[in-house]
């Protein structure tokens, strides 16, 4: 008999999805269960969450971006890096000392940050709709227009301010010093660098328009300030 298997990028986006789908239910358990891993089930809900709305949010606002790579699974090596070394901090200060992990208050503040981040950034999604792309743009399609309102009002880099407090409200939920230290640094970086190349395009794109916008609203990350203009 023959049998026919499906491995195009649906079956993909499905395995993807189903994963994702499965991690999150392993985190209600954990969640509601009895055990010290709670506080561990409330991150692989923050996590998994995170990761397929990328994708589903993608899909309504921008939807002829959508690709496989819009679930930001491979964002780089990194980025596992950081996650892989979260997992392991939580699990060695667990066994040292368990007490460390059971601060409930800092867990909640945590918790707060990750879904302040999460919708921050989800709202700039939806707000700048065809205008945000995964991938920042060298090439300004003739449909990019400059987005100033709503939450772009407040910063000029909503979903960036909105995945740094996400980032690092993972690691106060898990009561990881190290991590929470680390991730901060790493992301502010990450995003100081990204800013000034992002905003070199869209001086290019929108000339004074942007300038002008630039000279009103801040980037939203402290100390961080774009790229500087010649007067
Ligand atoms: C990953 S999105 C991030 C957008 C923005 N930096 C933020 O944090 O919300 C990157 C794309 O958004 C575009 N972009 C950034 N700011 C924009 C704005 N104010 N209006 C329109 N497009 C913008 C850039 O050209 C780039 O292709």
């Amino acid at each position: 008999t023959k049998v026919l298997i499906y491995w195009g990028t649906l079956y993909q986006v499905a395995v993807r999805a189903g994963f994702l789908g499965f991690a999150f239910g392993c985190g209600v358990l954990l969640s509601y269960g009895q055990s010290s891993w709670r506080h561990f089930g409330w991150y692989l809900c923050s996590l998994t969450f995170f990761h397929y709305s990328e994708y589903l949010v993608t899909a309504v606002s921008n939807p002829r971006s959508l690709s496989l790579d819009s679930f930001l699974l491979n964002h780089s090596l990194e980025y596992n890096i950081a996650a892989a070394s979260s997992w392991i901090e939580f699990t060695i200060e667990k066994l040292i000392y368990p007490e460390m992990k059971e601060v409930t208050w800092l867990s909640l503040l945590g918790l707060a940050m990750v879904i302040f981040g999460e919708l921050l950034r989800k709202v700039a999604m939806v707000t700048a709709g065809t205008n945000f792309n995964h991938i920042v743009q060298n090439e300004k399609a003739d449909s990019h227009i400059l987005v100033t309102s709503g939450v772009y009002s407040w910063f000029r880099h909503p979903s960036y301010v909105g995945w740094f407090y996400w980032s690092i409200g993972t690691q106060v939920l898990l009561c990881n010093p190290v991590c929470m230290v680390g991730y901060t640094l790493a992301s502010w970086r990450f995003f100081r660098e990204r800013i000034e190349e992002e905003e070199l395009t869209l001086v290019q794109f929108f000339g004074e328009d942007y300038l002008e916008y630039k000279k009103v609203v801040p980037t939203g990350l402290p100390f961080i300030q774009g790229i500087k203009v010649e007067p």
